[in-house]
C-alpha cells in the first residue's frame, strides 16, 4: 500500500505553519504520516481483526469512525473474508474518502468495502457488530467525547463491542516526559527531523487532547460498557476493547 503514498514532508519547510487540518495536502501523504507516527500500527490492525473474529457473527456490520483513507478496512476485508462481515468505513473529508474508494478499487475490493461521508459524532446505525475509532476520538473536544461514546454504546448490538486506539497521557510527569521522548525517537527513527517533530506537535497543540489510560476506561464504564480491557499498548499509545453487555 506504501507504493501509492508520498512521502510526508508537511513539516519540513515552511508549508505549514498552522493549525492542523485534513486537506488534499495532508491526504497525499496520510499514508505514510500514519505509517511513520504510529507505533506498530499494522500490528494494532491484525490485533483488532483478531478480536473481530472472536467477537463477531456471520452477517455482522463493522463500522470504522474516522476511516481516513481506508486502510483498516482494507486489511480486515483482507485478513477476514471468509468471515461474511460487511465492512463501512466513515469520514467528514471527502479527500480521505475519495482516496479509499480508489484504494478499494485498487485491490479489487470495492464489492466488500463502503464508504460514508458523515459527522461520526450524529451516527445513527443501530444494531451494529463493531465499531472501530482508531487515533480519531483525540480530535474529538473532550467535554463531547462522552456523548460520542454512549452514541456508539446505543448503536451498538447486544454483545458488540468497540475498538478504541488513542494517543494517551500520563498523570505522572516524569512518565510521561519520558514516553513523548521515546515517541519523539520513534519519529526520529522513522527519517523525521527534530524540526519536522516540533512543527508538527505545535501544530496539534490543543487539537490532539489525549486523555489517560484511565480517564478512557472511566469513560467507557461510564457510558455502559461493563467489560473494558487494554489490549495493546507502546507507550503513549493504547488500544481498548469495550463489549456492551448481551
Ligand atoms: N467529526 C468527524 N466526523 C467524521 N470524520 C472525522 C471527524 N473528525 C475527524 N474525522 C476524520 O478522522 C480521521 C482521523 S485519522 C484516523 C486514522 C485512521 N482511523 C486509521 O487508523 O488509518 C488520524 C489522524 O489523521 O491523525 C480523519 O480522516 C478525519 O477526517
Ligand atoms: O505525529 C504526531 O506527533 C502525532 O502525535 C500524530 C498522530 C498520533 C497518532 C495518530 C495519528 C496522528
Amino acid at each position: 500500500m506504501k507504493k501509492h503514498s508520498p512521502r510526508d514532508t508537511l513539516f519540513r519547510v515552511d508549508s505549514i505553519n498552522e493549525d492542523f487540518v485534513f486537506n488534499e495536502h495532508v491526504v497525499e501523504v496520510f499514508d505514510d504520516m500514519l505509517d511513520r507516527s504510529v507505533p506498530f500500527y499494522g500490528e494494532v490492525i491484525r490485533s483488532s481483526a483478531r478480536l473481530l473474529d472472536c467477537f463477531l457473527h456471520s452477517g455482522d456490520t463493522v463500522y470504522d469512525l474516522g476511516c481516513a483513507t481506508g486502510t483498516t478496512l482494507l486489511e480486515f476485508s483482507r485478513i477476514l473474508e471468509r468471515k461474511g462481515l460487511h465492512f463501512i468505513g466513515i469520514d467528514n473529508s471527502a479527500a480521505m474518502l475519495d482516496k479509499a474508494r480508489l484504494k478499494a478499487k485498487i485491490y479489487s475490493k470495492e464489492d466488500s468495502l463502503d464508504f460514508l461521508k458523515e459527522d461520526i459524532t450524529t451516527i445513527h446505525h443501530p444494531g451494529t457488530g463493531a465499531f472501530i475509532v482508531n487515533y480519531t476520538m483525540q480530535f474529538i473536544r473532550p467535554l463531547k467525547r462522552e456523548e460520542f461514546v454512549q452514541r456508539i454504546y446505543s448503536n451498538l448490538r447486544p454483545g458488540g463491542i468497540l475498538l478504541l486506539s488513542e494517543k494517551v497521557i500520563s498523570h505522572d510527569r516524569r512518565i510521561n516526559r519520558e514516553y513523548i521522548d521515546i515517541y519523539h525517537a520513534f519519529k526520529r527513527s522513522r527519517g523525521y527531523s527534530e524540526l519536522e517533530i516540533a512543527k508538527k506537535r505545535e501544530a496539534l497543540e490543543n487539537i490532539l487532547i489525549p486523555f489517560s489510560i484511565d480517564e478512557n476506561r472511566a469513560l467507557l464504564s461510564n457510558c455502559g460498557f461493563q467489560s473494558v480491557e487494554t489490549y495493546f499498548q507502546w507507550f503513549n499509545f493504547a488500544s481498548f476493547i469495550a463489549v456492551k453487555p448481551a
